[in-house]
């Protein structure tokens, strides 16, 4: 039996491999919105650092964020046959969900984005979805999200890879669990002390006391 009657899951870093893609299309929205460009050799760095660290670095105005996420999104849309999610997550998905956990999905990507990467059959196991939170806003979604579910924070477990999700997380008093192959890198989440670290999704379901099973052959 799983401790959590609630699984929040985080979807860029989490459950789609869209880092790469991501660091491909910045330096292009950087020079469209006048925030500096990222060196190949900046990267593992800018990966230890919060998102509000970041943030400052780029020199990003924090009210052209907003504007910023829009643009990116659609890029994400014209992008999408390129986003795929990681190996193992719909097994995971899949057990979790048998396992009579609810899955919900809180993410800043667009429940459009989410959706057509996840696919039909991974998007139906998905009870809840609150999408297109502000940067910063995980926490005020991540609090609306547990009251419509109507569970308490203390049995919901979110699971994120970067710092704001685990932020959210702690502010709404909920259990957070890091993975580890992320956005953020596994050091800088561990130094903020969650809850659990993932190595792989089957760990997702290992914890939580869920048969796991071996991944689909590639
Ligand atoms: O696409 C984004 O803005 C990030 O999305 P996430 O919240 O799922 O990590």
């Amino acid at each position: 039996m799983s401790p959590y009657t609630l699984v929040v899951l985080d979807f860029d870093g989490t459950l789609a491999d869209s880092f790469d893609w991501f660091c491909e299309v910045l330096n292009g929205v950087a020079d469209r919105y006048g925030f500096r460009r990222v060196h190949p050799d900046e990267t593992e760095a800018l990966r230890g650092l919060s998102a509000s660290a970041i943030v400052r670095h780029l020199g990003v105005p924090r009210w052209k964020l907003p504007a910023i996420a829009r643009h990116m999104h659609a890029l994400a849309a014209r992008d999408i046959d390129r986003l795929h999610l990681f190996p193992g997550v719909p097994e995971m998905l899949a057990d979790l969900a048998a396992g009579g956990v609810a899955l919900a999905l809180l993410s800043s990507n667009t429940q459009g984005n989410v959706e057509r990467v996840l696919g039909a059959e991974n998007a139906a196991r998905i009870a809840h979805y609150a999408c297109g939170a502000s940067l910063f806003g995980k926490a005020r979604r991540l609090e609306r999200l547990v009251g419509r579910v109507g569970v308490s924070p203390a049995q919901t477990l979110c699971i994120g890879d970067e710092l704001r999700d685990l932020e959210a997380a702690r502010a709404v008093g909920c259990a957070f669990g890091a993975v580890s192959w992320g956005y953020t890198r596994a050091e800088a989440l561990a130094a903020a002390g969650p809850d659990l670290i993932f190595a792989d999704p089957a760990a997702i379901t290992a914890s939580l006391g869920l048969a796991g099973r071996p991944l689909a052959p590639a």
